[in-house]
């Protein structure tokens, strides 16, 4: 029966300590900048690392060398199965591969973590033993649907997907269950390429035919006249990874190559010598078409009678993309009716296509069985590149090829660090301030920063406010991949807004204001002029600071637990509160005192590490000068 992992998912405890010490070091070809945390008894560690991976080789190409991950993790420290070599047990992923994956791409899984390598599943079996995984990791065999997150009940923190196709996994299932997707996206691209031009070749000389035909003892040289590639027009559907690689080899083939993809920036076609095209265009003037789009809504069936009645009579097709793309029947029809004089497929709507079907068995037809991917090289890459990120994911990094989540820079998130727990902190003080009222429904966040809305990515923070606002009162717990998905199921409307400070651009944020509308606190002195609790933060020193309460202008650092006490402003306040935490063993760790006016109304704001028991609390409110106070947990 597997252990849990203990470590942490997404970003889940990077609030819960101020960073003390910010140092960089160089290890073993990483690049890694740690923050202590302030209390050395928690052991916890919070990192922040750029990484330069040093399983990847030369198979893998550019991009994913340059691949940057970010971690931010804490490890959580429990007696169990493993040691981290510090002599604390730890417990260790349970990772569970579905699918045949590449040696180097397990062993790195295996250094990390449990690993069981189960190819024969059943989809029911798939169901019955996921509870017992962190991870999960597939080729395009295995369909992750919503009934393996349902079975998963939210444990399954990571799937990763062993290639590029995701359209095996339900993305919105795995939002919805805060499971992150991320995909091996490069290390099989110039092996679908090639494939593709295997295809095209081989096709065009009826290489596949010409086979089977001597193998059945014939000798068939005038059956299987070919046509030439050179000079022809080849159209790319999708100018992506593997479409940029056909075209640039089709080029060397001697075609005229264009292509057609709504999203490809001109100048990278242009860099290959390729036109972009309107999709009409693209059809009607190729001789070749060749598919490389992935398969979404909206490129389902993309290909049917009514396309195929504007390509150029005698077409020959090539689908190494998905078989999706294509309306079957309705290519079966194009090729009887000679509209398409030949086809090359490794994808099919279903996999593997039935035994008897009329696609697979037609004689224009050249099949493989979806092999696009199967090199020795691309899988050894797509393994490390998937093992990489998988176990990258499960230590709390934010993954570079994270599918249903953002991607955030190293560089952004080292330096919004400290941002992240002010955002999610000052969340968690202004939920716990809501009395009642109608409910909340808006959040307004104000950005005070002397930033332009590009330089500022506040998806991050956005995503700690509302972990901080939801985590207290649900039993939930957010991450980034879920955090707005779970906003917009509560029914909360998060609206962000900058306003210019005249601030140091070198700090991202001058201060963050959290206000709730619409809403009664139960410190009525947060409630600001316009009706809604308001509350400020600031960063100072790296340390989140809690710095205004509603009109009230307060500094305290936010740590530990808060009181906000109101009192007529009057000498010996500080003493009495003080004295009543001190008999009750409260330790003040921060306080600070804001006032509207002299001998008027004055603000205490009083940093404590321990939770004062009931009856301190209420000899707070029995000091004759106090008109209100709330006891808050960050
Ligand atoms: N047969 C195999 O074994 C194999 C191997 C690798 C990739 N693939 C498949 O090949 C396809 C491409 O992979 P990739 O790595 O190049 O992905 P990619 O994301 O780099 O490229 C896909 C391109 O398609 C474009 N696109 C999206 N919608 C489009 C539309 N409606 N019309 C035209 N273009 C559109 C995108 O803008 C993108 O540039 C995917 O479907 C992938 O699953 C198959
Ligand atoms: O999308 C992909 O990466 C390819 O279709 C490869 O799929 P495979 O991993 O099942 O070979």
């Amino acid at each position: 029966m597997a252990t849990s992992a203990k470590t942490s998912s997404i970003f889940s405890s990077v609030a819960q300590n101020q960073p003390k010490k910010l140092s960089l070091f160089h290890e073993n070809n990483n690049t890694s900048l740690c923050y202590f945390v302030r209390k050395s008894s928690s052991k916890n560690l919070i990192n922040l690392s750029l990484k330069k991976s040093k399983h990847l080789n030369s198979v893998v190409t550019k991009n994913a060398l340059n691949t940057n991950t970010i971690d931010l993790s804490t490890t959580t420290k429990e007696p169990s199965v493993g040691s981290n070599g510090t002599g604390e047990k730890q417990t260790r992923p349970m990772i569970l591969v579905s699918e045949k994956l590449g040696e180097a791409g397990l062993s790195v899984l295996r250094e990390f973590g449990d690993v069981d390598c189960l190819y024969d599943l059943t989809p029911e079996d798939l169901c019955n033993k996921i509870t017992q995984y962190d991870a999960l990791i597939v080729r395009s065999g295995t369909k992750v649907n919503r009934a393996v997150f349902e079975a998963a009940k939210g444990g399954l923190k990571v799937v990763g997907r062993a290639g590029v196709g995701i359209d095996n996994v339900d993305l919105q299932a795995a939002t919805e269950y805060g499971s992150l997707v991320v995909n091996a996206p490069t290390a099989n691209t110039i092996a679908a390429a090639e494939h593709g031009i295997a295809l095209l070749t081989s096709m065009a000389r009826n290489v596949a035919q010409a086979d089977a035909s001597m193998k059945a003892g014939k000798w068939g040289r005038s059956k299987y006249v070919g046509v030439s590639l050179v000079g022809k027009t080849l159209a790319i559907m999708g100018f992506g990874k593997v479409g940029s690689e056909v075209a640039r080899r089709a080029k060397g083939l001697g075609m005229h190559v264009i292509a057609h993809d709504p999203y490809a920036p001109a100048d990278r076609a242009r860099a290959v010598g390729v036109e972009l095209v309107s999709f009409d265009q693209a059809i009607s003037t190729a001789d070749f078409v060749s598919l490389h789009m992935p398969l979404t809504p909206a490129t389902k069936k993309v290909f049917n009678d009514t396309t195929f009645s504007k390509m150029k009579k005698g077409v020959r097709l090539v689908n190494v993309a998905r078989g999706g793309v294509i309306d079957e029947d309705a290519l079966i029809r194009a090729l009887d009716t000679g509209i398409v004089a030949q086809a090359a497929l490794d994808v099919f709507s279903e996999e593997p296509p039935s035994k008897d079907s009329k696609l697979v068995q037609h004689q224009n037809v050249t099949v493989t069985p979806h092999l696009g991917a199967s090199t020795k090289e691309a899988q050894e890459g797509v393994a490390i590149e998937i093992a990489e990120a998988v176990t990258g994911a499960l230590k709390g990094e934010l993954s570079a090829t994270a599918v249903n989540a953002p991607m955030v820079p190293a560089e952004v998130l080292s330096e919004l660090a400290p941002y992240i727990q002010l955002a999610e902190k000052l969340g968690r003080l202004a939920v716990q301030l809501v009395a009642g009222g109608s409910g909340i429904q808006t959040i307004k966040v104000s950005y005070r920063s002397a930033r332009g809305p590009d330089d500022l990515d506040t998806r991050l923070l956005r995503a700690m406010i509302t972990k901080g606002i939801i985590e207290p009162i649900s039993d939930m717990h957010i991450n980034l991949v879920n955090a707005d998905f779970t906003a917009k199921q509560k029914g909360l409307r998060i609206t962000e807004e900058r306003v210019s400070a005249d601030s140091s651009h070198e700090n991202p944020i001058h201060s963050l204001q959290i206000q709730i509308p619409n809403v009664q606190s139960k410190f009525e002195s947060t409630i600001s002029e316009k009706g809604d609790i308001s509350i400020e933060g600031k960063v100072k020193d790296g340390i989140p600071h809690l710095t205004r309460v509603g009109s009230f202008a307060v500094d305290v650092s936010l740590e530990g637990n808060i009181i906000l006490c109101r009192q007529v402003d009057q000498p010996g306040m500080i003493g009495k509160v003080g004295n009543i935490l001190a008999d009750n063993n409260v330790n003040v760790n921060f306080m600070s005192v804001g006032r509207t006016s002299k001998k008027h109304k004055a603000i205490m704001a009083i940093g404590v590490d321990e939770e004062p028991q009931e009856d301190a609390l209420s000899k707070i409110g029995q000091v004759q000068a106090v008109e209100e106070f709330v006891f808050l947990k960050l």
